[in-house]
């Protein structure tokens, strides 16, 4: 095991929102033990509090890493978002500061899949509304509005890891799976890609979003997009709360033009289980609400302890950016009888020439160098002799346009 400037038990590890305990157990095995757990996430001046302290934070999706905490952050390394979107972190201000951040790419996307192919399943039956009845002692017993999936046409928004696996399932279950990215995608089974999103509106008995959250996805769906979808269509969202238009979504279903809709994610959801959930959508009968649950099974968040603990252990001992989401990803050897420095610097020109001059000038051998580099920032690593590690992290630390230096021996 390779040991860090650092030695392991001084780096300190943050991990909010109840993190399977698997991620705990991997850091552990890797050699770092001092943790503090919570089960919650932080509200902002007790996040910047905690946060000054501590080398990697593990969050999911309710911890906004804005640039006003990162600013208090001053030791932090890496963050760890133990979940697939990472919309919650300001990326561009962590990549700014050296910090580099990493997620679990698919560990809950079968999660997510299987919760909305039941949620079509159970909508084109109408049985949310009849199961509300039936809890209040109504019996509505009858084949009105109630409907087979097969046959039916699937319209999926954003067809990636989680839209993929949906398309596949329906088509299982006789559906017709239509789907429409701002990319062109490999198709699989018998799905079809419609080119504009009017078109795959007009078509679908079933629409399900599944797109990241960024600026062109900000209410997606609003009211003229409601407007085209055919009448008694169905309307399901796992993917962000910002995508769709909750009060355009509340009128729909006042006029009945959707026959029911099931949204995973909102605009704004209380920040721990004690606080009160607030939707226009609460007084609707035909629509399944659900508190943000698409991927927590107990499969997907103890592949995702294992997955993200792993990227911060593997970035911590040896250098390793593979599948950062905001940084140049290097790949990297075991470190072997030598001494490893890390380098993050502005993008500039001459940096690289600064670095190896310096390096000459002390006579410190190079015995192996990767470089990477994006528009902004470039990530480059060294192996030297031991020997000279001290005297070439002094020299890196001195180099115009550094961020952050650091040593692994
Ligand atoms: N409800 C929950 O608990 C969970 C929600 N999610 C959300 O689901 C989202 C999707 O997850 P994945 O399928 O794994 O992501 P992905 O990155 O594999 O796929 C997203 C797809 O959306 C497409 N896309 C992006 N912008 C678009 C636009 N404006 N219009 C149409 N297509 C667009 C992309 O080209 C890509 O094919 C995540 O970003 C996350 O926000 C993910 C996991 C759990
Ligand atoms: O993976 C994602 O993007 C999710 O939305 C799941 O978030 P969570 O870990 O359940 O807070």
């Amino acid at each position: 095991m390779s040991k860090v400037s650092l030695s392991k038990d001084k780096i300190k590890i943050l991990l909010l929102e109840g993190v399977h305990q698997s991620a705990v157990e991997t850091l552990k095995r890797n050699g770092y033990s001092n943790i503090e757990y919570l089960k919650t996430s932080l509200p902002e001046n007790e996040l910047i509090e905690r946060i000054k302290h501590v080398h990697f934070v593990g969050i999911r999706s309710r911890t906004h890493l804005t640039e006003t905490v990162l600013n208090a952050a001053e030791k932090l390394v890496a963050v760890g978002c133990f979940c697939i979107g990472t919309n919650q972190v300001d990326l561009d201000a962590a990549k700014r500061r050296g910090i580099a951040v990493f997620n679990a790419p698919f560990s809950n996307t079968r999660s997510v899949a299987e919760l909305v192919l039941g949620e079509i399943l159970l909508l084109l039956r109408g049985i949310p509304k009849r199961n509300a009845m039936a809890h209040r002692g109504q019996w509505f017993k009858s084949a009105i509005g109630s409907f087979e999936a097969r046959g039916k046409t699937l319209g999926i928004i954003g067809y990636g890891h989680i839209g993929t696996q949906l398309g596949i399932m329906a088509e299982n279950i006789g559906m017709k799976v239509e789907f429409y990215d701002i990319e062109d995608k490999l198709t699989l089974g018998n799905a079809q890609q419609v080119q504009n999103l009017t078109q795959l509106l007009q078509r679908a008995d079933v629409i399900s979003l599944h797109v990241p959250e960024t600026p062109q996805t900000k209410n997606l769906i609003g009211m003229a997009e409601i407007e085209v979808m055919k009448q008694g269509a169905i309307l399901i969202n796992a993917s962000r709360g910002t995508v769709v238009d909750i009060d355009a979504l509340a009128e729909a279903l006042q006029h009945e033009k959707l026959a029911g809709a099931a949204i995973d994610v909102f605009p704004v959801e209380p920040k721990s289980n004690d606080e009160e959930f607030v939707s226009p959508l609460r007084e609707f009968d035909n629509v399944i609400l659900t508190p943000h649950v698409g991927g927590s099974t107990q499969e997907a968040q103890e592949n995702i302890g294992i997955e993200v603990a792993g990227k911060l252990t593997k970035y911590s001992d040896n250098g390793s950016t593979v599948t950062a989401v905001n940084f140049p990803e290097v790949s990297l050897p075991e470190l072997s009888n030598r001494s490893r420095l890390l380098h993050v610097h502005e993008n500039r020109p001459g940096v690289l020439t600064q670095i190896n001059q310096a390096f000459a000038q002390h006579g410190i051998n190079i015995a192996a160098q990767y470089l990477q580099t994006d528009d902004c920032i470039g990530y480059v690593v060294i192996d030297v002799d031991s020997d000279h590690s001290e005297v070439a992290l002094k020299e890196l630390s001195a180099v115009e346009g550094t961020i952050r230096a650091r040593i692994l021996h």
